[in-house]
């Protein structure tokens, strides 16, 4: 059976997506930053903690565990979520027509083994006005998502263009998700 360590809908949609047949385990990690860490050592970090978490529920000899985690980085930093409309205003004011990184581990686990990679997208945000600012934080949307927005929501009004994968911004890539589910053996077609 297959096992998905996160309680994330977005990221249960694009599993989904795939049409494979998975179920939901829940997990809790320590998601801090460790001093002076590359966020794209952070994101692998966090999706093999979580893997590793999911398979302490689950230790059949047939069960995989796939996790991921999905950061945003600006400038080398490690973009948490905004936590009141100036801390966003902020953020958004950096970001606006530039690009920043999207970065997303991901990791699978069985009873011998776990595999691990990171997956990077560019993202363009389009010049931002006040205007459009203060209404995207009124939707609700930005404050509960690292990074300040959502490419899945309303967020994408703010973003130009991406050179990558798009659902690596969503929060699952999967090319890289079925890539590694193969090298496990495990059948997507
Ligand atoms: C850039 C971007 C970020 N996000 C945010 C929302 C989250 O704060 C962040 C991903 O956080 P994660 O910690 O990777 O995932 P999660 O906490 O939602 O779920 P779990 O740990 O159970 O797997 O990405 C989007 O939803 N869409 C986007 O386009």
């Amino acid at each position: 059976m297959l096992y998905l360590a996160s309680t994330s809908p977005r990221r249960r949609d694009l599993l989904n997506q795939l049409g494979l047949e998975f179920q939901v385990l829940s997990v809790h990690v320590d998601e801090s930053v460790q001093p002076h860490e590359l966020a794209s050592h952070y994101v692998e970090r966090l999706a093999r903690a979580k893997a590793h978490a999911g398979f302490q529920q689950r230790q059949s000899a047939s069960d995989l565990v796939l996790a991921a985690d999905t950061t945003v980085v600006l400038d080398g930093h490690i973009i948490g979520k905004p936590e009141n409309y100036a801390q966003a205003r902020d953020l958004w004011q950096q970001m606006s027509g530039r690009a920043h990184q999207v970065l997303t581990g991901i990791a699978l686990a069985n009873q011998q083994a776990m595999r691990s990679q990171v997956v990077s997208t560019e993202v363009y945000f389009k010049p931002l006005c006040e205007a459009e600012m203060h209404a995207y934080w009124h939707t609700g949307e930005p404050q509960d998502k690292a990074g300040g927005y959502g490419i899945q929501g309303r967020g994408a009004l703010f973003v130009q263009k991406i050179i990558g994968s798009y659902s690596n911004v969503v929060g699952l890539p999967l090319v890289e998700t079925a890539q590694l589910l193969t090298e496990f053996d495990y059948p997507i077609w």
